[in-house]
């Protein structure tokens, strides 16, 4: 291997007459080019010498493949590192290595995933150990298996079972993958090389099958019934990811050889992987692979050497709606957590609400009767501060006022050990405000969970100038083993992503105000790709929480507010959103939300109060028009959050709004859309606006600097300032 080559695999051949070629390229053994031409020189070695009658394909470090090389799709996008099309698959994968005349079995452990189980399956055999997870996850990055993975493996495990591993990328484990026919046998990792040596010379003995999976049939269903199948399955597509036609092109791929035959599916698997690999989705969720990954990395504190601490016991404060997600999260994942409220009933709903969010996953059957148990025995109640001796992390998650929040850290500060990390949950409350009263300011953290926190994926760690980079470590590693993406931020009004959410809403409500609809609104950013649009989530959320949040920002971002009393004017009639069953749609009995005539009224009132005409030409706003005058402010707002330094890269604030505002993945992120359209563009709109619709669509000088030197959003904050 040359100095610069990116993996390699190495060869050693045993007294046995077993080749043992092993993927060598931490930390997931991908697989690079140079990894594949390794691969390649050392099995055509095995093939030639005289001595190898078998070989064995594994990875280092008890990990076979995490796939294909993600970082090489960048050069395959540019045109660079653009093999000919079908070369790996078929010249070298196909016709090289499952065509050969010796036999080849896959040891597989811990990981064969994308490129990783397309190499497995062209093995003529496969062992595993129980907790190997082999599944194709490439729709996940916006392209298709392209190894023969969409060909070997309907024909390894049935059509059905096939395509539902594929389209929800999810993986299955060792055991599984044996009863599905995707492996031959399991064994434990002591066992694994072992096994797979002796399978491989059985296989030369004709003591076991020599199958090459690329021609079995016998999984294979009927055609009449595979068509019903692909029917399904595309069906399914549409209805989860109406979006996303990379899914149904994969369908395609798959029917092509059912129908034509294996040959002609690799065949078209490679053109489309080709052109979907170029798409602007897989370049959205390939950016989104990397940033999420991105996110633990930040400079000044992860790359201090600096090793977390164990965080053992944790105590929260509050059983609301908050402080039981959080509880749940924790004990989920096996951390002991004392629930404190005020009085017994306020501890008896919050242990109730834990209980219920667990009895909820029995109930769909993803959690045993004797794990619910196990968990829930995890949590204990109190109404004092005795128990708190002992706890090294403290998450306060009681109501938004500061000067309750001021007397309880006040009051962690004398009970809890010196080392124990004090963190908050609130969404918007400056944290030094809240340490005012202690000397604790280099323990105190913000942990903001979103609703409901034991199911979102993001956590907001918010760190003041005092916080000690130990405590952001700290609490780093305690949300990866919570599950949570982390994405920390700077302390701010509302930190970076109820910032960025702020004006989503607000813009909506200008647009209504100046004669936009109501449902038009919610429809267009629907169809974006948002869960649901501004007005269906403030139903949601409720008035209350909404105009409390919104009053945060009234008062500290006057200057680009955009005051509305429509909800204000709703709330007083007892209209507050979905549990009071009217907000902007009216609820039955099953939630389902429907128009409101009556909405008018309203709407007329609150144009009355902010003085503003209807505006005929945002009566006809095209869908383009409703999306970019709804999320270019949001655009504004996050490149504000950047040059203030509260987010440290822009991809932070990618995963914040995939994340915590549910903006499309395969848009790639807030601040990457809007690079694809360009700074210019969103600066020009945004200035069109801001003219005829005032200062709350004022681009910021951050963005107006980026528009005019043409530079992309996301480029390092240095090289802006160097251009101020
Ligand atoms: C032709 C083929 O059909 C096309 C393909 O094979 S496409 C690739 C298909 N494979 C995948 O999608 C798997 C992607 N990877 C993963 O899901 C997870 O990384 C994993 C399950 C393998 C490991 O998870 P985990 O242990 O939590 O480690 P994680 O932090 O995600 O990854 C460790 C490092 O490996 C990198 N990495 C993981 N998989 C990679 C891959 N396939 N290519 C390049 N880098 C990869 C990550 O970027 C990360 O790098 P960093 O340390 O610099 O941030």
């Amino acid at each position: 291997m040359g100095s610069k080559a990116k993996g390699r695999t190495v060869m050693e051949v045993g007294a046995d007459g077993v080749a043992v070629i092993t993927i060598v390229h931490p930390p997931v053994n991908s697989l690079s080019f140079d990894v594949l031409s390794s691969l390649k020189e050392n099995f055509d070695q095995a093939l030639r010498r005289d001595d190898v009658k078998a070989i064995v394909i594994t990875g280092a470090s008890r990990k076979f493949s995490g796939g294909f090389d993600i970082t090489a799709f960048g050069g395959i996008q540019q045109g660079k590192d653009l093999p000919k099309p079908g070369f790996i698959s078929v010249e070298v994968l196909t016709d090289t290595l499952e065509a050969a005349r010796k036999p080849s079995v896959a040891a597989i452990d811990g990981l064969a995933l994308g490129g990783g189980l397309e190499i497995a399956m062209i093995c003529h055999a496969r062992i595993s150990t129980p907790t190997a997870q082999l599944g194709l996850p490439e729709l996940q990055l916006g392209i298709l298996p392209g190894f023969g993975g969409t060909q070997r493996l309907p024909r390894l495990v049935g059509l059905s079972k096939a395509l539902e591993m594929i389209l929800t990328s999810k993986p299955v484990k060792g055991e599984e993958a044996c009863t599905l026919g995707l492996v031959d046998a399991v064994v434990s990792s002591d066992e694994l090389l072992n096994t797979a040596r002796r399978w491989a010379l059985d296989i030369v003995e004709r003591r076991r099958p020599w199958v090459a999976s690329l021609y079995k049939t016998d999984k294979i269903e009927p055609l009449g019934e595979a068509r019903e199948i692909l029917k399904f399955a595309r069906d399914q597509a549409r209805k989860r990811a109406p979006n996303l036609t990379h899914p149904l092109v994969c369908i395609d791929v798959v029917e092509e050889g059912i129908v034509s035959g294996p040959r002609a599916g690799l065949l078209k698997e490679s053109q489309a992987s080709e052109e979907l690999t170029r798409s602007d989705t897989a370049k959205s969720l390939m950016h989104i692979f990397f940033a999420q990954r991105g996110t633990t990395k930040v400079p000044g504190v992860t790359d201090l050497g600096l090793a977390p601490r164990q965080v053992k016991k944790v105590a929260i404060l509050g059983g609301g709606l908050m402080g039981s997600g959080i509880a749940t999260a924790l004990i989920l994942s096996n951390y002991p957590v004392i629930l404190k409220e005020v009085n017994e009933k306020f501890l008896e709903t919050g242990i109730g609400r834990v209980k219920a969010n667990l009895q909820s996953r029995v109930k769909k059957g993803n959690m045993t009767q004797e794990k619910f148990e196990k968990t829930i025995s995890l949590l204990k109640g109190s109404l004092d501060y005795e128990s708190f001796k002992d706890v090294d992390m403290v998450i306060e998650a009681v109501i938004e006022n500061v000067s309750l929040k001021q007397q309880i850290f006040a009051d962690l500060e004398r009970y809890c050990p010196p080392h124990c990390i004090l963190a908050s949950n609130t969404s918007t409350i400056d944290l030094n405000l809240i340490g005012e009263k202690t000397r604790s300011q280099d323990r105190i953290i913000g942990a903001h969970f979103f609703s409901p926190a034991h199911v979102m994926p993001l956590l907001e760690i918010v760190r003041t100038k005092q916080t000690s980079p130990q405590v952001i470590v700290d609490l780093l590693n305690v949300a990866r083993k919570i599950r949570k993406t982390p994405v920390v931020v700077g302390n701010c009004t509302g930190f970076a992503v109820n910032r960025m959410f702020f004006p989503y809403t607000q813009a909506a409500l200008l647009l209504v105000e100046h004669g936009a609809d109501v449902y038009q609104i919610d429809k267009a950013i629907t169809k974006f790709g948002m869960p649901m649009g501004p007005f269906r989530l403030c139903d949601l959320v409720g008035f209350g929480v909404a105009i409390a949040t919104g009053s945060q920002f009234v008062q500290n971002f006057p200057e680009r507010t955009y005051r509305s009393m429509l909800i204000p004017l709703m709330q007083e009639d007892k209209r507050a959103g979905e549990t009071t069953r009217k907000g902007f749609y009216l609820y039955n009995d099953k939630r389902k939300a429907s128009p409101d005539p009556e909405l008018k009224k309203y709407i007329e009132k609150a144009r009355n109060i902010s003085g503003v005409t209807i505006d005929p030409k945002l009566v006809k706003l095209s869908e383009k028009d409703i999306i970019e005058m709804t999320f270019f402010p949001v655009v504004n707002e996050a490149c504000r959050v950047l040059a203030e330094g509260i987010a440290v890269k822009a991809a932070d604030l990618d995963i914040s709004a995939a994340m915590g505002m549910g903006f499309p993945p395969y848009r790639g992120g807030i601040i990457f859309w809007a690079d694809s359209l360009g700074s210019k563009y969103v600066y020009s709109r945004l200035e069109e606006w801001s003219k005829l619709y005032g200062d709350f669509f004022k681009p910021c000088a951050y963005l107006a600097e980026r528009a005019a030197k043409g530079t992309p959003l996301s480029s390092p904050l240095e090289q802006a300032k160097s251009r101020l």
